[in-house]
């Protein structure tokens, strides 16, 4: 049997410390990695999870520092034309809550080196680098001080460029060229896909409820608008109002400046009315050369005095339909205000007559003459 000499047992102890030692630090490594994972794991199901743009890039900016451990998240996504832009404010989205959200309309701004692009050009790849605010002021207009290294990283759909995912850090060695990039990607992959998926659900929103030729809500709309702001006024007790209007003798428009040029005229008067209304207020074409108005605080006193501002600017200047061609257009106006003292009566119900009592004082403008107003007055 051999014996062990003092020395190599001091030796294979040591050994067996360092040993003991690099494992405790691998285990630590693994339960680090593990719970980075679940972190990253937990993040993209709540994004995928986000069904509304706002509710997606709420969650990104307020995880992703977190999740990633990073002192500046942006977004700056690629909105040609501002449709997105125009959709979602009309959407109700509060831009002011994310001064992090940026949009460009050409996809040079966004910093890529794109060189000669053509169908088979590969996607670019993250750019990882020292921050430096002259180059990077657009991904990082509210920079945080000490922001020393960044990662610029493209959101790709089917190899089209749809944004940018900018990310930074006060240490220098959190990303440089030399880092792969991998992980970078992926998450940038699942949050283009999340993004793309919530934008075109928020634009078949939009569509679904906006009339197409003037832009302004449809019916469908306003009907749902109006169940939840009566609800609302008889909680928070104030008063709403409704404004039905309808172009006079817009058959003859159409007789004399034909369909497309009676559809310029729906065009201009949606126009002028928008222009007299609040933003609290919503207006809707419910068909045809008929206008209706739902006007929130709004008593039957108040109501009547905006629906004369709005016939006296319908009537006040011609229409221009063409270069050559002006028409003279006048609207009546019917209009009711929410009567609270029947609250037994159902949400629908309440709406139902609330219309019928607009378009009641509507019938009543037109068989007193036209180019007026009315208002509803219940009996006492
Ligand atoms: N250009 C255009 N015309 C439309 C549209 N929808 C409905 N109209 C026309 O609007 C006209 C409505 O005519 P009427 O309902 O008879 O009423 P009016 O001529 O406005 O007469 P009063 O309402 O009684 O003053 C019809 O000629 C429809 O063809 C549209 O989207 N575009």
């Amino acid at each position: 049997m051999t014996q062990i000499t003092t020395p190599e047992l001091a030796e294979l102890v040591a050994e067996n410390q360092a040993l003991r030692s690099r494992m405790a630090y691998l285990l630590e490594q693994a339960e680090r990695n593990h719970s980075i994972m679940m972190r990253h794991q937990a993040f993209d199901l709540e994004i995928v999870g986000s069904s509304t743009f706002p509710e997606l890039v709420g969650a990104i900016f307020r995880n992703l520092p977190i999740v990633s451990d990073l002192d500046a998240v942006t977004l700056t996504l690629m909105d040609e034309g501002a449709d997105i832009m125009t959709v979602m404010a009309k959407l109700g989205v509060d831009f002011a809550a994310f001064p992090d959200l940026t949009f460009v309309d050409n996809v040079e701004a966004l910093g890529f080196d794109l060189g000669r692009r053509n169908a088979y050009t590969p996607p670019p790849k993250p750019q990882l680098c020292m921050f430096d605010p002259a180059r990077h002021c657009h991904a990082f207009p509210d920079a945080p001080a000490r922001l020393q290294s960044v990662a610029l990283v493209p959101l790709l759909r089917n190899k089209r460029i749809i944004g940018s995912l900018n990310l930074g850090s006060v240490d220098p060695a959190r990303f440089t060229p030399s880092l792969g990039t991998d992980f970078v990607e992926h998450m940038a992959s699942i949050i283009a896909i999340c993004l793309e998926n919530v934008i075109s659900n928020e634009m078949l929103k939009y569509i679904g409820l906006t009339d197409s030729l003037t832009g302004v809500y449809n019916r469908r709309y306003l009907d749902r608008r109006l169940l939840e702001e009566i609800s609302r006024a008889r909680r928070q007790d104030y008063d709403i109002s409704v404004m039905y209007l309808d172009i006079d003798h817009f058959k003859r428009v159409n007789d004399t400046v034909g369909h497309h040029g009676g559809d310029e005229v729906l065009r201009e008067v949606a126009a002028r009315i928008k222009a007299e209304l609040r933003l609290s207020d919503a207006l809707a074409r419910f068909g045809g050369e008929e206008f209706v108005v739902l006007l929130i605080n709004a008593n039957l006193d108040s109501a009547s005095f905006v629906a004369e501002r709005i016939r006296a600017s319908i009537a006040a200047s011609m229409i221009e339909v063409s270069p050559s061609v002006r028409v003279s257009v006048t609207a009546s106006v019917g209009v009711a205000c929410l009567d609270r003292r029947d609250n037994g009566a159902t949400v629908d119900a309440a709406a139902a007559e609330l219309i019928a009592q607009a378009d009641s004082a509507l019938y009543q403008a037109k068989d007193s003459g036209r180019n007026r107003i009315v208002s509803f007055r219940p009996a006492a």
